[in-house]
């Protein structure tokens, strides 16, 4: 017996870290990069196979523990023995950098999981489920990742509310830069939410204004205006490095678009490493912006046509 499960990537436009505390976010799910778990029936303990780690379940290392905490609970949940399958996943997220791969990886596990046990999965036990690997992983998620990673749609999303889902109906290119470095969505959260203590009012104000942003954007691509767009994207970016969670490497990529003529740049995800994102108007300047990008230093680009449904490597 053999079941997959699959779930996409995703990038943030706009409002991260601010969606902890309750503002919305803009997000698009990120198809060029994704993972499919497989299970297959054996016989003997639970042996689990990815990039960081082949062996049993049982002894998997502890970068692993929100992926095998997701593998026990859903197991649980499905009230089936721990035993006689092996577990595989195949990626082409790269991990930590702001593109939601341990979403995306308890997503598809959990997905590969019902099918291979044959039981219905409704969208709020998926989100539930993914919901305890993301507090392993982030240790106070918004459920942003989980929602996009999962989902086929563009979302502006405000934590426990219903989704909405908008089209992207912008003229431009996104680029998205990868810094090479891995992000650190972890200590980049704990370092806000010790900021909300030392500094509270700044930092409120701060989180709102990156909300307000948040709302501009959609706005902006709702009237199909990439220019405003972009300009909230850099003020987005500005205030995100107040708060601490950019670093040299994301400043500079983000000024290297500026000068090669993007619209606006900032950093995506969680920060601290990962990846960046800049906006062009038309797929010239997007090309040159990822060129420049790839000279300073990025490791990888892609470049998205806005509304596309597919991204290019
Ligand atoms: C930094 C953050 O806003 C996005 C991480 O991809 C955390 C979250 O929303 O859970």
């Amino acid at each position: 017996m053999i079941a997959t499960g699959r779930a996409n990537g995703k990038i943030i436009l706009m409002g991260e870290h601010a969606v902890v505390y309750g503002e919305p976010a803009v997000a698009i799910p990120f198809p060029a990069a994704s993972i499919e778990t497989t299970i297959k029936q054996t016989s003997g303990p639970v042996m689990l196979d990815c990039v960081f780690y082949n062996g049993s379940l049982a002894q998997a290392p502890d970068r692993l523990l929100s992926l095998s905490t997701v593998i026990t609970s859903t197991v649980t949940e499905l009230q089936q023995p721990l035993t006689n399958f092996s577990i595989t996943i195949e990626s082409t997220i790269p991990p930590e950098r702001g593109m939601g791969s341990s979403a995306a990886v308890a997503v598809a596990t959990i997905r590969a999981l019902y099918n291979y046990f044959d039981q219905p999965l409704s969208t709020a036990k998926l989100l539930e489920l993914t919901h305890i690997s993301e507090v392993i992983a982030h240790g106070n998620p918004s459920g942003l990742d989980a929602a996009m990673t999962s989902g086929k749609e563009p979302l502006y999303y405000k934590k426990g509310q219903p989704n909405e889902a908008f089209p992207l109906q912008l003229n431009a290119y996104l680029v998205v830069a990868d810094t090479g470095v891995t992000g650190k969505t972890r200590e980049a959260i704990e370092s806000i939410s010790l900021l909300r203590q030392t500094s509270p009012v700044q930092t409120e104000e701060k989180i709102h204004y990156l909300g307000e942003l948040a709302k501009r954007a959609k706005v902006a691509i709702e009237t199909n205006r990439p220019v405003e767009l972009g300009q909230y994207m850099s003020r987005a970016h500005e205030s995100l490095s107040f708060l601490g969670v950019s670093n040299e490497i994301l400043n500079d990529l983000v000024e290297e678009a500026l000068a090669a003529g993007a619209l606006g740049a900032k950093l995506t995800g969680g920060g601290r490493g990962g990846c960046m994102i800049a906006l062009a108007s038309d797929e010239e300047m997007a090309n040159q912006v990822a060129q420049a990008l790839l000279e300073a230093g990025a490791v990888n680009t892609w470049v998205y046509r806005m509304g596309d449904e597919s991204f290019d490597d």
